[in-house]
């Protein structure tokens, strides 16, 4: 299901992907915090579109409901995020067996029709997963570019894999083997030798396939493969700590009150009009 809401700019930024991922991440707090001013425990994932939900936050909710609040990061990124705001800062790790989050927020790299994702563009995909996984809701913020009608069109650069740095050679010839076209451990910093090191101690492989199919055949002779066939293979690998496609049932297949979902239940993106485009599961 898709929806389409006007939403007037009211953003500083003048850059328009900028202006779209806050009217994206006002939009998508106003539908999933202000009416549930009883949620407590908010996860906050990675990226540049979640500076923007956690402004939104600081903005949209009365000093009463945030005291009541505390924040999940992703990442270290997102932990500096959630201090420098002053929002109360807790660990997954610290979540009681059992206990949820109630709702998660977080970008994508590229998001598809069935709301499967490509993440780890920031290299946080494994906690982010984590975090998501222990969300009964995970909602995805975006700007526009991130639409597309296949994992693998927009996002050219390849399936973020967090590796074990001992194996990242066998995993890379395991790839070829699957049809991955040069896949790659990601380089640190420019200019600096070595690969990007998570926030995990791992490495990052970046894999680039054919684009991914939602349903129907696929030939993996000629290197097709469908989302969830694919992930499936990938996570087998050894060596292979996460993945970066976030996949599967949705929030609401396998029931909020359970949580464990990959997918996100809505995903919105800012529309270069102007409007906020929401996808449903
Ligand atoms: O998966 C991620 C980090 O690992 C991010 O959510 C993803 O890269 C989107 O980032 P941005 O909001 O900056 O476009």
């Amino acid at each position: 299901m898709s929806t389409s809401i006007t939403t007037a700019a009211t953003s500083s930024p003048t850059n328009l992907i900028e202006q779209s991922k806050r009217l994206a991440a006002f939009q998508s707090v106003t539908s999933h915090l202000l009416p549930f001013p009883n949620y407590t425990r908010i996860g906050i994932g990675s990226g540049s579109t979640v500076v923007y939900v956690v402004e939104a936050i600081s903005t949209l909710l009365p000093a009463t409901t945030l005291s009541t609040m505390a924040f999940y990061p992703t990442g270290a990124q997102s932990e500096e995020l959630i201090e420098a705001a002053g929002f109360n800062l807790q660990y997954i790790n610290k979540l009681p067996p059992g206990a949820l989050l109630d709702v998660c927020f977080d970008g994508a790299d590229e998001v598809d029709p069935a709301l499967n994702l490509i993440k780890g563009g920031g290299a946080c995909l494994w906690q982010e997963k984590i975090v998501a996984t222990s969300s009964r809701k995970f909602v995805c913020v975006a700007d526009f570019r991130k639409i597309s009608p296949a994992l693998g069109t927009q996002w050219t650069k390849g399936i973020p894999i967090e590796v074990l740095p001992l194996a990242a050679n066998r995993v890379l010839g395991e790839l070829e083997r699957m049809g991955s076209i040069n896949p790659k451990i990601r380089p640190g910093l420019p200019g600096k030798a070595g690969a990007i090191v998570t926030d995990n101690g791992m490495w990052i492989v970046d894999a680039p396939f054919k684009p991914l199919k939602v349903e129907g055949t696929s030939d993996r002779e000629k290197g097709e493969w469908q989302v969830d066939e694919l992930a499936d293979a990938l996570i087998k690998i050894p060596g292979v700590a996460e993945i970066g496609l976030f996949y599967g049932k949705n929030g609401k297949e396998l029931r909020e009150a359970e949580g464990g979902a990959q997918k996100p239940v809505e995903a919105y993106f800012g529309m270069e009009d102007g409007s906020v485009k929401v996808l449903s599961a």
